[in-house]
């Protein structure tokens, strides 16, 4: 379990740094995440959250009970993602946060964005992902953008 940041912290306010180096130490800093964000029941967690401020973040939608129909997906590490085309169409859904302990926020987001990023070999991925994924894939975005939540909270 790595210590979480917690709101307020400046590195959650900081732009991450891009990843240029995929290594053995790239491949442990994932794994710990994957267990820190497993650990919290969450299904997602993003570098800063964890005191590294690099363009990496993990999204591992499976059913909850805010999203009973969450698709099941295996954890998937997204790194130097960007958003290439997002949907007029937004969608309101209940949002936690690791670093916003407690607080649920009603959160509009892209119904579906067309994105590109990284896998841990630094093979390039390019898709489409839609709803609950989407979202999650958002949320974390924004965290390597220095945004949390309470900045997107409608
Ligand atoms: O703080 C984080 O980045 C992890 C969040 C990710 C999240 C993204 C989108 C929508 C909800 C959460 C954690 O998973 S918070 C725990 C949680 C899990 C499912 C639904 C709501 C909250
Ligand atoms: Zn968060």
């Amino acid at each position: 379990m790595l210590p979480i940041a917690t709101y307020g912290e400046a590195v959650l306010r900081q732009v991450a740094a891009p990843v240029t180096v995929f290594d053995s130490e790239l491949h442990q800093l994932a794994e710990q995440m994957l267990h820190t964000m497993q650990q919290a029941n969450g299904v997602g967690i993003a570098a800063p959250q964890v005191h590294r401020s690099l363009q990496l973040f993990i999204m591992a939608s499976n059913p909850n009970p805010r999203y009973p129909t969450a698709p099941i997906m295996a954890p998937q590490v997204v790194i130097n993602p960007q958003i290439l085309q997002a949907s007029e169409q937004m969608v309101a859904g209940e949002e936690g946060c690791l670093s916003i302990p407690q607080q649920r926020c009603q959160v509009m987001r892209h119904q579906a964005i067309e994105v590109k990023y990284q896998d841990l070999s630094g093979e390039w991925c390019q898709e489409w992902l839609e709803g609950f994924i989407a979202r999650i894939f958002q949320h974390e975005f924004d965290h390597l953008q220095g945004i949390t939540l309470k900045e997107r909270a409608t």
